[in-house]
């Protein structure tokens, strides 16, 4: 069953897993794009999630919203899941439909995206004539130049009548913020979506959307590899922050806790690079990691996927995989060893490390004795 108090949106062990062409005479490989994700989006929240090039955010990301077809578990609608309204197997509580229209998104170059063809009203005549086919035509001009007036687009009987080629990045990316809003979404997906913009611009861009989502009750799952607007977008709100590696959610939690307590290795990491977040005396010079080569996500390590990199693995993370759900933590959860308690074995298991050196060291001096 389907109901209001349902999260607006959850993933449900989320894979998603895509086969490339192999060679004339290879297998095909396939990369682990998404793997074992569970997230739940809630009314008016906003969700950050963080990670480098290719660890899967843009792809998580839309699955979350019904755009990509996961290849195991489910994502769910208030309740609904998503594929199966799409394939109307079993019964359906949410038409696709309806699906649709609730989960929209800004992507990170509005300039493609946005018609070039065609007039900003034109653009943003669509979604109104798609979902309030009632509408009459000057309802929806005043609508829309309202919307314009409410994103700073003034005069906006002139942005209007406009092509997106002749609007700034940053106008061009509030058109598209509007043009998903005037869907009335229950969640917006925003995909790096100030990324291209000018660092003053960013700030406007982060303010605006913030103000239209205490206005329209919207939430935003918020794409990026920048933490500082992450922090910014989150922060506002009591919003979350989920940091991803190599398809997998290792952190996730309240802003403050994930910035002033991260507990995963890689987050640490991530919070070494944003120097605006650190305003620790003793920050360290050296990135605390320990091998600057991302693995291959058609081959990701056994064990735990970072500890190739990790400055604190140990012979079982080579062997075990931790999970969210492992985690002991009182506040929020880390998939690390080091967050699941004392007892674990973890404890007791030799460095990874300091095993490498000896190897190293014991192998330069048999070459020395030869
Ligand atoms: N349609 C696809 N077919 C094959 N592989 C894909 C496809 N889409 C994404 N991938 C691969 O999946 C992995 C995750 O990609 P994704 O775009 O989700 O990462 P990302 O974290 O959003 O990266 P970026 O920050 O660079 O946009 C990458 O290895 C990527 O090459």
């Amino acid at each position: 069953m389907s109901n209001a108090d349902e999260p607006v949106v959850s993933l449900e062990d989320v894979e998603v897993h895509f086969e490339n062409q192999g060679g004339l005479f290879s297998d095909p490989d396939v990369v682990q794009a998404v793997d074992g994700v569970d997230l739940d989006i809630g009314e008016n929240e906003i969700v950050a999630l963080i990670g480098e090039s290719g660890c899967g955010k843009t792809t998580l990301g839309k699955t979350a919203i019904g755009l990509q077809r996961p290849t195991g578990g489910a994502v769910k609608y208030r309740g609904q899941d998503v594929w199966k309204a799409r394939d109307k197997d079993g019964d359906v509580d949410i038409p696709f439909d309806e699906i649709r229209r609730a989960l929209q998104i800004i992507h990170q170059d509005p300039g493609s995206s946005l018609n070039p063809n065609r007039r900003v009203v034109s653009i943003l005549e669509r979604p109104l004539k798609t979902w309030q086919p009632d509408m009459t035509a000057e309802d929806r001009v005043a609508r829309i130049h309202g919307m314009l007036a409410r994103v700073g687009m003034k005069p906006a009987e002139d942005y209007a009548g406009r092509y997106p080629h002749q609007l700034s990045g940053g106008e061009q990316q509030r058109v598209a913020l509007i043009r998903a809003l005037l869907m009335n979404p229950d969640l917006i997906l925003a995909d790096e979506a100030v990324s291209a913009l000018d660092v003053s611009l960013r700030v406007d861009m982060m303010d605006l959307m913030l103000e239209l989502q205490d206005q329209f009750n919207t939430s935003y799952l918020f794409i990026s590899h920048n933490l500082s607007n992450a922090r910014y977008l989150t922060k506002k709100t009591g919003g979350r922050i989920g940091i991803m590696y190599l398809g997998r959610l290792v952190e996730i939690g309240p802003v403050d806790e994930v910035l002033q307590n991260p507990k995963h290795p890689y987050a640490k990491v991530l919070k070494w690079a944003t120097p605006s977040l650190e305003t620790d005396a003793t920050r360290v010079q050296e990135p605390p990691i320990r091998d600057i080569d991302i693995p291959d996500p058609t081959n990701p390590p056994e064990g735990c996927r970072f500890h190739t990199r990790c400055p604190e693995a140990r012979e079982v993370c080579k062997q075990q995989d931790p999970t969210l759900e492992g985690s002991s933590e009182d506040d929020h959860p880390a998939a690390c060893f080091r967050a699941y308690g004392d007892d674990h074995d973890y404890w007791n298991s030799p460095s990874v490390e300091e095993l490498e050196e000896e190897t190293t060291e014991g192998g330069e001096g048999a070459t020395t004795a030869d």
